[in-house]
């Protein structure tokens, strides 16, 4: 059997786990209280979508965000990490986008309902090539842009998360084990936007990566 590539972590099958409101700011702009604890949801790995293939809107949805991120690519599994050997599990890092329906997610919010209509469906992940971990060796520092039809709309630096990526390691592996090539999704930094069929997103980290997608729709 041939080694996989974790270069291309996202033909894995492994699991998405993202973290919402790691930003105040970004809890700011959306009326949500700064939390205390990581919140924490999922996405399927059908979410993926690479360069190339366009971000579908969901037909249900009419106010699709865009959300940069930082993705943190795990290398090696583990439960209950301490925080001091966090680092260690790491095999390197993509800029993602976490796509989110925003009106379904109101919705969900006033009903006490799950996110996943609103977060999971298809091309929900936007990721960009591998960027291995010597090529970040501050991931605690980087700013992250995003711009949409050439107009910037985010950017932000890591160094404005609540929780570290550390301590996320440690957070989520107590509750649910990391594998070899799972993403964790470490939350957006503010400007948040709707867009539209046919708009062209831009993302990137200065000097390290960037990524294009289109818009499209599912009908
Ligand atoms: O939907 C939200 O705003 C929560 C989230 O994913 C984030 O903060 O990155
Ligand atoms: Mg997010």
């Amino acid at each position: 059997m041939t080694a996989r590539n974790i270069a291309r972590f996202w033909e894995w099958g492994r699991k998405i786990i993202c973290v919402g409101r790691n930003y105040a700011e970004h809890a700011k702009e959306l009326r949500n209280a700064v939390p205390s604890e990581p919140v924490l949801f999922l996405k399927p790995p059908s979410a993926y979508v690479k360069e190339g293939s366009p971000i579908l809107v969901p037909r249900y949805c009419s106010s699709l965000h865009h959300e940069v991120e930082l993705g943190v690519v795990i290398g090696k599994a583990g439960t209950a990490i301490p925080q001091s050997s966090a680092m260690e599990h790491i095999a390197g890092y993509a800029l993602c986008l976490d796509m989110t329906a925003r009106d379904i997610q109101d919705e969900c919010k006033s009903k006490g309902l799950p996110w996943t209509l609103a977060k999971a469906f298809d091309t929900s992940c936007p990721v960009s090539e591998f960027i291995p971990k010597e090529r970040l060796p501050d991931p605690a520092n980087v700013t992250l842009w995003l711009k949409v039809n050439d107009v910037e709309r985010q950017n932000g630096s890591t160094s404005q998360m609540i929780f570290s990526i550390p301590y996320l390691i440690s957070y989520i592996s107590e509750v649910i084990s990391l594998e070899e090539g799972d993403l964790i999704l470490t939350g957006t930094p503010k400007g948040v936007s709707a867009v539209q069929e046919h708009d062209e997103l831009q993302a990137g980290i200065d000097g390290i990566v960037t990524m294009t997608f289109q818009i499209d729709k599912t009908w």
